[in-house]
């Protein structure tokens, strides 16, 4: 472990959330002042029901975060299109031409909650995708295989070598981003690649591994796709994440649930943290003695990516124990955030 000495207080640039989402209606309600709390600015992902696969749809999805945010919170919301197999390459001119949309996200078919409507050949998708290649729209990728015969902690390390090898060998000027990597062949590949690519981490996944899930019984808390994965990975992605590598960047995938979804005899997948993913952050780069990273990670290096200015303003968390609640409310439901009831040792002054 590393003797570096650890400061009371750190003051950061005010960060942004590069992979989030917020859901719809009053649900959306709920965790939207938790997430313009910790965040300037988030990446809000399309998978509604319906999913937002057009620019129309997604200018009304912006319109609707505007509206519920509290008087005098200020948060940006960055939005993004649902890729289809069917996407129209006019889509892509459409949404860049608002100004508002800011990236197409992928889903394989099946390969994540809400992804029923998702790519199921991604060569059906070439003529969008050289369009995005063409203006510099980044593609986010959901960068599982969906196939049941592929073992499921394989699963992103398989679709390295069979989706995302293959898609910049044939679109190279495209920029990508590898969403919520899981595990070092994922953190080797990005940091390895050439030309534009990044990765988003998450919090979750810099703190655990998958231990956690069956830590005295089985805990639906911990469970999200890609799932957390062995220690080797975890320790792969904090590699990563403290590097200075201006590839990897923050992004919560904060997922919420209603907790009757979530512990069901078939829950679902999704880790709640946007109440307390700084602290989260801080806590990962803390313990890795790497503290002075933090803010390139959470604050410079997804803009720098996106080209779009830093923020103004800063944020300070301060070493305080503090315990989160057992649940918040989620529209007339509640929801569990990971770490309920637990301590821990950062606070977001
Ligand atoms: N991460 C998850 O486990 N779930 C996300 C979808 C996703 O990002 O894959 C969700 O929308 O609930
Ligand atoms: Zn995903
Ligand atoms: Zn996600």
């Amino acid at each position: 472990m590393s003797t570096i000495e650890i400061p009371d207080t750190i003051t950061i640039t005010r960060p942004d959330d590069w992979h989030l989402h917020l859901r719809d209606g009053a649900a959306m309600a709920s965790v939207l002042p938790h997430s313009a709390r910790q965040f300037a600015r988030a990446i809000v992902m399309p998978n509604l029901r319906p999913p937002v696969t057009t620019t129309a749809m997604a200018l009304d999805y912006r319109a609707r975060i505007l509206a519920a945010l509290p008087e005098g919170v200020q948060f940006e919301p960055l939005m993004t299109l649902y890729l289809t197999d069917n996407t129209n390459p006019d889509e892509i001119r459409r949404a860049q031409d608002t100004g508002f949309i800011h990236a197409v996200k992928l889903y394989p078919a099946g390969a994540t909650t809400n992804s029923d409507a998702g790519v199921t050949d991604l060569t059906k998708c070439y003529k969008t995708l050289e369009v995005m290649q063409e203006i510099g729209m980044p593609l986010l990728v959901h960068g599982e295989v969906t196939n049941s015969d592929i073992d499921l902690f394989d699963r992103e390390a398989v679709f390295i070598e069979r989706v995302m090898r293959p898609l910049r060998r044939d679109m190279p000027a495209l920029p990508v981003v590898f969403e919520h990597i899981t595990t070092k062949d994922a953190a080797q590949y990005v940091a390895e690649a050439e030309g534009p690519i990044a990765a988003t981490i998450t919090a979750h996944h810099l703190l655990y591994n998958r231990n956690e899930l069956f830590k005295g019984g089985i805990r639906p808390d911990f469970y999200c796709l890609p799932v957390l994965k062995r220690e080797e990975h975890r320790l792969a992605l904090v590699t990563a994440a403290t590097s200075g590598d201006e590839r990897f960047f923050l992004g919560t995938d904060s997922a919420p649930h209603a907790v009757h979804t979530k512990y069901a005899a078939c829950g679902c997948a999704g880790c709640y943290t946007a109440l307390h993913a700084m602290e989260m952050y801080t806590e990962a780069f803390a313990q890795a003695g790497a503290l002075d990273q933090l803010e390139a990670f959470a604050s410079f290096n997804g803009p720098a990516f996106y080209n779009l200015p830093r923020n103004e303003g800063t944020i300070t968390l301060k070493r305080e124990a503090w315990t989160l609640p057992a649940s918040v409310p989620m529209a007339e439901h509640q929801l569990v955030p990971l770490n309920a009831g637990e301590t821990i040792n950062w606070k977001m002054l």
